[in-house]
């Protein structure tokens, strides 16, 4: 190959990123990715730094499959990336002896379809069969499908609740590569190791063979879903129950009204500008329940209708966001609060089973498995791990707004099913005349306050993460809240995870797997003394400030 870019200003590591930009871009299957590799290679020196970017490394499984930004070269998600993910992983599920059809599904974001449609080729293409979702469908609904149609293997092209301009892959195994309790679950080591270097070896896109489209499922599946999902509830019980929802310009929407109706209750009001999918998401910030906003106008319709309760999906509808009617206003309900509610309202309904959280979510899920005496399990982060807790799992919730509530159905987190268990239990409460809110203090008074919060850090430099982890493991605190730091957990080298503790107050530090985002989770624990619960509530609010503002210092951020 001739270089000829500006040599004198070119060094020698530019010549090797030139080449292997060269390199891919010979055999990268899409013209506008090409272009774009082009135009970065014709420009520089100027635009040295994003070569080096786009050619930093694959991109790999993280928390939730592979995610990142749209565009050309390795670390990004284009259709290069994808034929050589779908190749890959078709390649490991023969190795493997795996049986069956891989299903593929996709969410409305730019290049979800081409992504699914391609993986598909590569399936069909390596003798596989592939069977390819009727339309724009929630991450749950191919989760479901991965178990009901006795798949080897699923995908799912999304990026949840990212930014626009991303995409990501999810990637699922069937019963006989993930066993009982893997079963329609995400990927975990090794076969995510496995996948990856499946991955690096295939060779040319341009010899990766692509077969037929596969088989397009019809309206079964969805229908199939919906039916299950409303059978989640106890039949006949309470359904009196005025609801504000909002699918946050994801697909969601058809889903979750057809599930709501079918359990028999009156279809929600929806958010009008943000209940068809939008891959701009254009009224929102970030189409994140969990950021700040993102929530505002489906609380203004929920204002405006008396609702009892407001339900958000996240883009992809695995998460649900609930909030509450309190006196002036609404109150989001935080990913541990609805956790816990959801597990007391499946106790009392005498679901069996480990109910199960993740380390970085409240501790109050423990101690209420503990006081009804039922089985009780954590894990790392992710809800890969989470449904794998237990063969007999009963429940598990993370608090990044994740639960799984019927994990014979879906073995991942499902924001429909959570949607409609929540309001089963708000309908239930009502003609009862009480509410999630008298639920949640009855929980407070008999185990304490448990307060959490999260000081979540957004970098564009993702060195400034590892620097902030090492500042924290070097110089830990030796006190919070002025009590003394009583264990400093470290799970590296297997995991970057960092724990304090102290008698009233746990925080863990760990780099987000799907963003590029520094995370501490705060949580306080306040008894309640004789009853008096906003005392004990307005204590614990309060550490919480202090305790973000030394873990801000700690981490120095
Ligand atoms: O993006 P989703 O809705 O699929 O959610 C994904 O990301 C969340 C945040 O992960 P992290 O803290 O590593 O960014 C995880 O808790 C979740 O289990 C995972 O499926
Ligand atoms: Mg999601």
């Amino acid at each position: 190959m001739t270089l000829c870019y500006q040599s004198l200003m070119v060094s020698e590591v530019d010549v090797d990123l030139i080449e292997r930009a060269e390199a891919w871009l010979t055999d990268d299957p899409d013209p506008v990715s090409r272009s774009e590799l082009r135009e970065l290679i014709d420009r520089l020196p100027a635009t040295t730094a994003e070569l080096r970017d786009r050619f930093a490394g694959p991109l790999t499984f993280g928390t939730a499959g592979l995610r990142g930004p749209l565009r050309a070269g390795p670390n990004g998600m284009n259709l290069a990336v994808v034929t050589q993910a779908a190749a890959g992983l078709v390649t490991w599920l023969g190795a493997q002896g795996g049986e069956g059809p891989l299903v593929i599904g996709y969410d409305a974001r730019h290049g979800s379809r081409e992504f699914a449609e391609r993986t598909a080729r590569v399936a069909t293409g390596a003798g596989r069969p592939a069977m390819v979702m009727p339309r724009t469908l929630p991450t749950p609904v191919l989760a479901y499908a991965v178990r009901a149609l006795g798949a080897v293997a699923g995908v799912m092209v999304t990026a949840s609740h990212n930014p626009p301009q991303d995409n990501g892959y999810k990637v699922y195994l069937g019963e006989q590569l993930g066993g009982p309790a893997g079963h329609g679950a995400q990927i975990v080591p090794p076969a995510d190791a496995g996948i990856e270097a499946a991955i690096r070896a295939v060779g040319s896109l341009a010899a990766v063979p692509l077969g037929g489209p596969g088989t397009l499922l019809d309206d079964k599946i969805f229908q199939g879903y919906v039916r299950s999902a409303a059978n989640v509830l106890i039949e006949g019980g309470p359904r009196e129950l005025t609801i504000a929802y909002t699918p946050m310009h994801g697909v969601g929407g058809e889903t979750v009204e057809a599930a709501f109706a079918a359990a028999g209750f009156a279809v929600p009001a929806v958010v009008a500008d943000q209940a068809e999918p939008d891959p701009e998401f254009p009224t929102v910030a970030f189409p994140n329940p969990e950021e700040p906003g993102a929530m505002d106008r489906l609380l203004a319709l929920a204002g405006t209708n008396h609702a009892d309760l407001a339900i958000a999906n996240d883009p992809d509808a695995d998460r649900c966001a609930v909030a509450i009617p309190v006196a002036g206003g609404w109150r989001p309900l935080r990913g541990d609060e609805l956790g816990v509610l959801l597990a007391d309202h499946l106790i009392r309904r005498g679901v069996t089973g480990t109910y199960a959280t993740t380390i970085v979510s409240s501790q109050l899920l423990g101690r209420l498995c503990a006081a009804r005496g039922v089985p009780y399990a954590e894990t790392l982060t992710g809800f890969k791990w989470i449904v794998r807790a237990a063969e007999e799992l009963a429940f598990g919730y993370e608090e990044a707004l994740g639960y799984c509530v019927a994990p014979a159905m879906v073995r991942d987190k499902d924001g429909v099913t959570a949607a409609l268990t929540v309001a089963e239990l708000a309908a239930q409460l009502r003609a009862e005349g009480r509410t999630l809110g008298d639920r949640l203090d009855e929980l407070a008074t008999e185990f304490g306050v448990h307060a959490t919060d999260q000081l979540s850090v957004r970098v564009d430099d993702l060195s400034e993460i590892g620097r902030a982890m090492g500042r924290a493991r070097q110089a830990p605190p030796a006190t919070l809240l002025g009590s003394p730091v009583t264990e400093i957990a470290d799970l590296l080298p297997d995991n970057d995870v960092l724990t304090f503790r102290t008698a009233g107050a746990r925080v863990v530090i760990r780099p987000s797997g799907t963003e590029p985002k520094l995370k501490a989770y705060l949580e306080v624990v306040e008894p309640v003394a004789e009853g008096d619960l906003e005392t004990a509530r307005s204590r614990a609010a309060a550490a919480l400030v202090s305790l973000r503002g030394e873990i801000a210092a700690t981490l120095g951020v």
